[in-house]
Formats: C-alpha cells, structure tokens, sequence
C-alpha cells in the first residue's frame, strides 16, 4: 500500500549538510498497523512526512497503491493527502474553534456538502467517545481527549491510511492505552492502514504488527513484532527490546551463578509455552535447572515468556540439555556477564 524505495533526504543547514535519511526502503501492507521506532533524530519524523510530500526525499521513490507520488501535479497530491490522515504529538487543534468545529471546518474548506458534513463530523466524535464534548473549546480538554479530537478530525476525511506522529508521546500511560485501543479500533473497525513512529517500545507492543528499527537515518532491522521481540538481531533493537523487558541481575549473583554452572536465557513463543520443559529436562539429564528471574510480554496477539535459568551439572549433560531445549523450540541464548 506504501512503498519507499531507496529514500534520502538531505537538509540543508547553513554551510552542513544533514542526512536526515540514508537509502531508506520499506514497504507498508495494507490493513496492518506499521510501527517505526528510535532514539531522537534517528529520522522518524523526516521519514513518515515523505509518506503524504509534508517532506520531499532528495533521492528514492514513494508509491501509494502503486502511484508514485513523486511525480504527482498539485491536483493529484490533494487528493492522495484526501487519501492519508495525519495526527501529531502537538494534536495541532484550532484554540479559537470547538470540538465540532474542528472538525467540520477542514470539511467545510474540502467542499464536502453541509449535510454530509454533520453526518460525518457526528459519527466520527461519537467513534472517538466525545459527542457529549462537541461545543468544548480545546482548552477545556485533557490531552488524550485533544488527541481525540485530531482522531476525529482525521478520521472525518474518510481516509486509507493514518499516519501517527509521535501522538501519545504527551500523553500520561493510562491515557496513552486508551489512545493506542482507539487506533486499534479504527484499524479493525474501519479498515485503516496505520503508520506510526514512536520512541515508546510500549506502542510497538501493543497494538504494531510489524515494526522498523531505525537508527541514524537508516533502517536496521525490519520484522514482525513477536520476531523483533523474540529475536533481535541488530545491537539497537536489542537494546530496545532488552532494556526495558530483560532481567538485570547483580554483578555478584552473576559471577557466583557463571562459576557454578551455565546460564540460559530462555524464550518461550505460541506452543513452546505450555510444554512442560524444565521439568522434563530435570528427569531426562544429569543436569539441575534454578529459575532465577522471569516475565513475560504481553504483545498485540500473543505473549511471550522469559526465563533466566541457572543450569547445573557437568558439561557434556548441560550441552546435552540445550540441545533439548532447542528442540522443543526455546529459543535458547546463553548469558556470559
Ligand atoms: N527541517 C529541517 N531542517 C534541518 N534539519 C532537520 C529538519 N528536520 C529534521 N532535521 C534533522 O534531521 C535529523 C532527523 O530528524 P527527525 O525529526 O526526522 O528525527 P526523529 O527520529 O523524528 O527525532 P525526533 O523525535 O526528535 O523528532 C535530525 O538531525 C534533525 O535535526
């Protein structure tokens, strides 16, 4: 549905030059929820403006439903921006207009016909939970019910794809879950491709099908949530995944643990969850196995579970353990210090 092939874009600074994006290709599937995360000016912003020309790339080619955009007049690019909505951090709400007003007059200024404005500015702040807000000034409002509003005003424009700028990075995280189980909503009950970038992994999590990972105006890593989560490859994913989901154990506990045995990482996904595992590499192997911490996340679909486990015994049977392990499908990552 989206498509950028081989996208950079430079800005001009004065004397310097900033590449704010490096050869950048990555593909959007129409219906599913594509999350982009990274660390500040990793280039997220610049990447996902490329997507609706907010940002023209230097070089590279950007399709939407195989149109590429690039080469669009005036009058095409309206209407593919009538085609993509676009929410922000800052919401970016009329001070001076009301709730209804904000978003009927986008409406109103499209030449959408009076009655269908109503129509449609009704039903969509009644999906975003606000009708009984509708003669509200922004002012009035919270932060989740302002980025409710941009919701709404997006929405009202019957666009394909959402495009989402950091719009719960404001947000406390109570009000963040309900936002991110409105986009769920719209994504399911509406049909709407959803294009995000976040610095939260806790967005990725909870509501992306797949995600990308970038990291200096590049993409390093590309794959499915529970991929990325089970098995990061790139240093950058994993500290994102890793920092804030694994185990930190004390210095002093880890050196003890190493002297005296093997330490495993354990990742259970889908079936491998409810195998009964340890207990039966504790019968079949010379080998004594110690739970020493555990978790598990909780993804859009599915969940999967973490051990940090202590495995005593000689050698050869540890080796032989593992082994076991792998076959029933744990993945299994051995933790040195
Ligand atoms: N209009 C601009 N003019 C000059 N430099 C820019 C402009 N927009 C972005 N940049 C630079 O491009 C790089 C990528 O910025 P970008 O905003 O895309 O990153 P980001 O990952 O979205 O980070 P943040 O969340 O902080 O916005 C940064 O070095 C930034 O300073």
């Amino acid at each position: 549905m989206i498509k950028l092939e081989h996208v950079s874009k430079t800005f001009k600074v004065g004397k310097n030059n900033i590449e704010a994006l490096k050869d950048v290709s990555v593909e959007i599937n129409k219906g599913e929820i594509f999350g982009v995360i990274g660390y500040s000016g990793a280039g997220k912003s610049t990447l996902i403006r490329c997507v609706n020309l907010l940002e023209r790339p230097t070089a590279g080619k950007v399709f939407v439903d195989d149109v590429d955009i690039l080469s669009l007049d005036k009058k095409g690019l309206q209407k593919l921006r009538r085609k993509i909505g676009m929410i922000f951090q800052g919401y970016n709400l009329l001070a001076t207009a009301n709730v209804y007003e904000n978003v009927a007059i986008p409406l109103k200024l499209e030449g959408v016909p009076k009655n269908e404005i109503k129509a449609r500015t009704e039903k969509y702040l009644e999906i975003v939970g606000l009708s009984d807000r509708s003669q509200a000034f922004p002012s009035q409002l919270s932060g989740g019910q302002k980025q409710r509003v941009a919701i709404a005003r997006a929405l009202a424009h019957e666009p394909e794809v959402l495009l989402s700028d950091e719009a719960t990075s404001a947000l406390d995280p109570n009000t963040t879950d309900s936002i991110l189980e409105l986009l769920l909503k719209v994504n399911k009950e509406l049909g709407i491709t959803i294009f995000l970038i976040t610095h939260e992994l806790n967005v990725i999590q909870r509501i992306c099908d797949r995600v990308a990972v970038m990291e200096k105006g590049q993409i390093v890593e590309t794959g499915s949530v529970v991929d990325i989560f089970a098995r990061p490859k790139e240093a950058m994913t994993k500290q994102f995944v890793r920092g804030e989901s694994r185990f930190s154990i004390p210095p002093k506990l880890l050196k003890d643990l190493l002297a005296s045995g093997k330490l495993v990482n354990l990742t259970f996904l889908g079936e491998s969850a409810k195998d009964p595992a340890l207990a039966t590499l504790a019968k079949r192997f010379d080998v004594l196995p110690s739970i020493i911490a555990g978790g598990i996340d909780q993804l859009k679909d599915q969940s999967i579970g973490n051990l940090l486990v202590h495995l005593k015994g000689e050698p050869e049977q540890i080796e032989a353990a593992v082994r076991f392990l792998k076959d029933e499908r744990i993945i299994v990552e051995e933790v040195n210090g």
